[in-house]
């Protein structure tokens, strides 16, 4: 059984705390609009509300309410158009990695389009800002000019540069009417980003961070809503390193089911839910200290983005204590093992996965290897039920079941590939892999699943590279060998 602790977070629980700092009462005061009377009539309560002078103070350095969004694929798009459809929304900045995308979008009419059971409705409002991708080779962040030869094509790939210097350029849509002039439009920014989500692709999220990273501080929260686990570890050690002065993290796990149709239309197809929680800044020193203090406080922005994000009903989020939802992680984790790589392989719709008794064996030999590895997780230790909750058989009872209520979609891997994009796999068959390493349990099946998809992968990478555009006509033809 879950426990939901939505709730646990609330400022008056906050308000048992004997001692407040600044920050809590600045946050109070930001929320004072949408807070309850009960919560509102607290504040001001005669004992406990700081003195008139302090709130003016605080009051001009309220938390900021714009939230940035990095990342406009099909969940930043649902997040966004979600935001800007609440009473009194928040400022929201869409941040591109590519500046033509902006383009586009000026094109486009500004505005992001949401299709629910046929009926779209479109809004705009949000402001938009180039931040493109750092490139990294080999681990390392490869200079723009370095990488393009050119400063002023900043996000665009070598061949698109190639092909915008060409005379005959090509007819992709995206590339068609760039604007590479730095002088047209100013469209970067360095001022500070105080909230942020984060919804590309997992393996993108190192660099579309480090185009950031110098806009965001300590008081920043950043919420990775994101497939796949071992993300955070990754970008603690590529882009905020230091322990102290990182930006606060939040989790979400998201199980709404979007598409998107194009560069800012969008449909929501399947209505789920987002676990929303805190990632705790000194998690991994309690693991290892048991006398680190287990409580942290949240940041204001934190706080604030928790209380925004709940307060939209289409996203229907719900907060999380953090070992819950690593628990609700680590089911999702499992699920996406199974399905997300058997669809690739063959190449089918969730639901081809049921009612067939060689894919369960499949199945089943692959799930024993996860609830292995995920029972011996040091993290869960101590935890209560964890051996049943996370047990084969009950696995394959969760994974089934998403398999079935999803069984006419295609799932995300399997749209990556078709699409010739890098899949998520490392984050989620390849996380099961290297966790089973670190604890002595080899993973053949995952591991040879693992090896599978990227095999997969490169072969439509290589078919992709064979694919030789017949210039003028704007098709394009697959040379025989
Ligand atoms: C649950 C599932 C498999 C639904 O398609 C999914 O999360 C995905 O496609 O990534």
């Amino acid at each position: 059984m879950q426990t939901r602790l939505a709730g646990w977070w609330a400022p008056d629980r906050e308000a048992s705390r004997e001692k407040r700092g600044a920050d809590e009462i600045l946050n109070a005061e930001s929320q004072l609009d949408t807070q309850s009377p009960r919560i509102r009539s607290w504040y001001f309560d005669k004992e406990h509300s700081p003195s008139k002078s302090r709130i003016q103070q605080y009051r001009r350095r309220d938390v900021p309410r714009r939230i940035h969004i990095l990342g406009t694929g099909s969940v930043g798009k649902l997040v966004a158009h979600s935001l800007r459809g609440i009473p009194n929304p928040p400022p929201i900045t869409l941040l591109f990695h590519r500046r033509d995308l902006l383009k586009k979008w000026r094109r486009e009419g500004e505005q992001i389009k949401l299709t629910t059971h046929k009926i779209t409705e479109s809004r705009n409002g949000y402001d938009v800002e180039v931040a493109a991708a750092q490139r990294r080779t080999h681990g390392t962040e490869v200079p723009l000019q370095e990488l393009y030869g050119e400063e002023t094509y900043p996000g665009l790939r070598p061949h698109e540069i190639a092909a915008l210097n060409s005379t005959t350029a090509p007819t992709s849509q995206d590339i068609s009417e760039p604007s590479l002039n730095p002088e047209e439009e100013d469209d970067t920014s360095d001022e500070t980003i105080h909230n942020v989500v984060v919804t590309v692709k997992a393996a993108s999220t190192v660099s579309a961070l480090s185009a950031i990273r110098h806009r965001l501080t300590r008081g920043s929260t950043i919420i990775f809503l994101q497939n796949g686990m071992g993300i955070l570890e990754e970008v603690n050690r590529e882009v905020f390193p230091d322990i102290e002065t990182r930006p606060n993290y939040m989790l979400g796990i998201i199980s709404h089911g979007v598409n998107s149709t194009s560069s800012f239309s969008v449909v929501h197809a399947g209505f789920g839910t987002i676990a929303l929680g805190l990632v705790p800044r000194y998690a991994a020193r309690q693991l290892t200290n048991p006398a680190e203090p287990m409580t942290e406080s949240w940041a204001p922005t934190s706080r604030y983005l928790l209380r925004t994000l709940t307060r939209t009903p289409v996203l229907a989020a719900v907060g999380f204590a953090p070992t819950e939802l690593l628990q609700a992680q680590l089911e999702k984790l499992a699920v996406n093992a199974i399905v997300n790589p058997l669809t690739v392989m063959l190449d089918a719709r969730n639901g081809s996965i049921l009612y067939n008794f060689a894919l369960s064996r499949v199945m089943r030999l692959l799930l024993s290897e996860i609830s292995l590895v995920i029972r011996s997780l040091p993290e869960l230790r101590g935890l209560p039920n964890v051996n049943t909750r996370f047990a084969p058989d009950r696995l394959e009872t969760l994974v089934v079941g998403v398999a079935h209520r999803t069984r006419d979609n295609i799932s995300s891997m399997l749209a990556d590939v078709r699409k010739g994009k890098q899949t998520e796999i490392e984050y989620i068959t390849g996380y099961v892999v290297k966790r089973g390493e670190e604890m002595g349990i080899k993973c053949v099946m995952n591991y040879m699943m693992l090896q599978m998809v990227i095999g997969k992968q490169n072969l439509i990478n290589r078919e992709e590279q064979e694919d030789v555009p017949v210039v003028g006509t704007g098709k394009s033809v697959v040379r025989s060998k």
